[in-house]
C-alpha cells in the first residue's frame, strides 16, 4: 500500500491548503482500477520492495544522487545480486519507462528518452531552484522531478494523469527514503485539476505538453495561475520554423501521436506567452530531437522516433512535416 501520509503532511506544512482539501477526491479519482484494471497488480509490485528506512533497519546504509544523470539510489554494502535480479525483474514488470535513467539498487534502467538531455539543455537558464516551491506538469514517472529537487528545490509537485507513471514515481519514492522522498510528490492528475487562481509556485515547468492541448492559450494561462507573481515559466514544446504567425495543426496525426494539436514557431510561442500577460519571455534553446535522444531500449520495447521518421528522409516524420524540433521558453509572471 502506497503511504500518502507524507504528501498530506506536506502540503499542509508548505500551505498548499486549496489544493489539499482536493487531494483525496483526486487520488480516488485518479487511481481507479475500475478505470485501470492494471493498477492493483502494479500496486503489488511496489509492495514486493524494501523501503529506504526498511533497508536502513537491516543494517544497509542507502545513499541518492539526484544531481547526475542517471538519478542513483544504492545500497553499501550493495544487495546480494540475487536480491537485484529480483528487483530488476519487478521493475520490468512496470514497463514501458520512458523517461530517465535512473540507477536502482544495480540496475540501469535505460529509458526510452534520454530525460538528462533535456534537462542539460535547460538547467543553467532556468532561475535558480535552491529552496523553490515547484510544479512540473506533465512529469511523466517524475524524473525532471527528482532532477529539481537535485538542484535544491525544497517542494516539487509533479503531475501525471498516467496512473502507471505514478506507480513508477511511488516506487522510486519508496527507495528514496525520507530526506529526499519527502521533497517531490506525485498527484495522477492533469493540468486541468490544479485549482485556479493558486498563486502559488516560484518555478513551473510545462514540458511536452502544450501540442497536446486543445487550447493551447488556455493551457498558458493555467500555468500562469499557478505561479506566484513574479515566478517563472519554463515551457518547452514542439516547435516548426517561421515567423510569429506560424503554426502547423496536422491534419491527422504527428510523428504517428493522434493527439497533437499546435505546433507554433518559437516567434508565435514568444508571442502567445506575450499576450498572455508574461514578462521578459526569451527562447534559450531550440533542437531537434535526436534518434539517440528518443529510441527503443530493453525498457520500452514498443516503435520509437526512429519509425516515426520517413525512412528516406529523416527530416520529415512518416506524415510529411517537419522532425520534432523542440523549443524552451522562459517567461515571468509579473508582479
Ligand atoms: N492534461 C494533462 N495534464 C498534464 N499532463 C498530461 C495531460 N495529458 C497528458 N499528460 C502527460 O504529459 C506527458 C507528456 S510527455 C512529457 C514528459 C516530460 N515532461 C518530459 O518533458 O520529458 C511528452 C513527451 O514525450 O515529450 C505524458 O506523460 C502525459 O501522460
Amino acid at each position: 500500500m502506497i503511504n500518502y501520509a507524507p504528501l498530506y503532511q506536506k502540503f499542509a506544512e508548505e500551505g498548499l491548503t486549496r489544493w489539499l482539501a482536493r487531494i483525496p477526491e483526486q487520488l480516488e479519482h485518479g487511481l481507479d482500477s475500475k478505470r485501470y484494471s492494471d493498477l492493483p497488480g502494479w500496486q503489488r509490485v511496489v509492495d514486493k520492495f524494501s523501503s529506504a528506512e526498511e533497508l536502513t533497519e537491516q543494517g544497509y546504509q542507502v545513499t541518492t544522487d539526484l544531481d547526475r544523470s542517471a538519478v542513483l539510489i544504492k545500497a553499501s554494502p550493495a544487495l546480494p545480486e540475487s536480491e537485484q535480479a529480483k528487483y530488476r525483474n519487478l521493475m520490468k514488470k512496470l514497463m514501458p519507462w520512458r523517461k530517465g535513467p535512473f540507477e536502482i539498487h544495480g540496475t540501469h534502467i535505460d529509458t526510452e528518452w534520454r530525460s538528462d538531455w533535456k534537462w542539460d539543455r535547460l538547467a543553467e537558464f532556468v532561475a535558480p531552484l535552491h529552496n523553490r516551491r515547484v510544479l512540473d506538469v506533465g512529469c511523466g514517472s517524475g524524473y525532471h522531478c527528482w532532477r529539481m529537487a537535485g538542484a535544491g528545490a525544497r517542494f516539487v509537485v509533479g503531475i501525471d494523469p498516467s496512473p502507471r507513471f505514478h506507480i513508477q514515481f511511488q516506487l522510486v519514492r519508496k527507495l528514496m527514503g525520507q530526506a529526499d522522498g519527502n521533497k517531490v510528490f506525485h498527484l495522477p492528475v492533469g493540468i486541468e485539476d490544479v485549482p485556479p487562481e493558486l498563486d502559488y509556485f516560484d518555478t513551473v515547468f510545462s514540458m511536452g505538453v502544450l501540442y497536446h492541448r486543445r487550447s493551447p492559450i488556455d493551457h498558458l494561462y493555467q500555468l500562469k495561475e499557478a505561479l506566484r507573481p513574479g515566478g517563472e515559466l519554463v515551457l518547452e514544446t514542439l516547435v516548426v520554423d517561421g515567423d510569429a504567425q506560424q503554426v502547423l495543426v496536422p491534419t491527422d496525426r504527428y510523428a504517428m501521436m493522434n493527439n497533437v494539436w499546435y505546433l507554433p514557431s518559437p516567434d508565435a510561442l514568444v508571442l502567445w506567452l506575450e499576450k498572455c500577460g508574461f514578462v521578459n519571455v526569451r527562447v534559450v534553446d531550440i533542437s531537434v530531437t535526436s534518434l539517440e535522444e528518443q529510441r527503443s531500449t530493453e525498457w520500452m520495447s514498443y516503435q520509437s522516433l526512429k519509425d516515426f521518421l520517413d525512412p528516406q528522409d529523416p527530416t520529415k516524420t512518416v506524415e510529411g512535416y517537419p522532425a520534432p524540433k523542440r523549443a524552451v521558453v522562459l517567461a515571468e509572471r509579473p508582479y
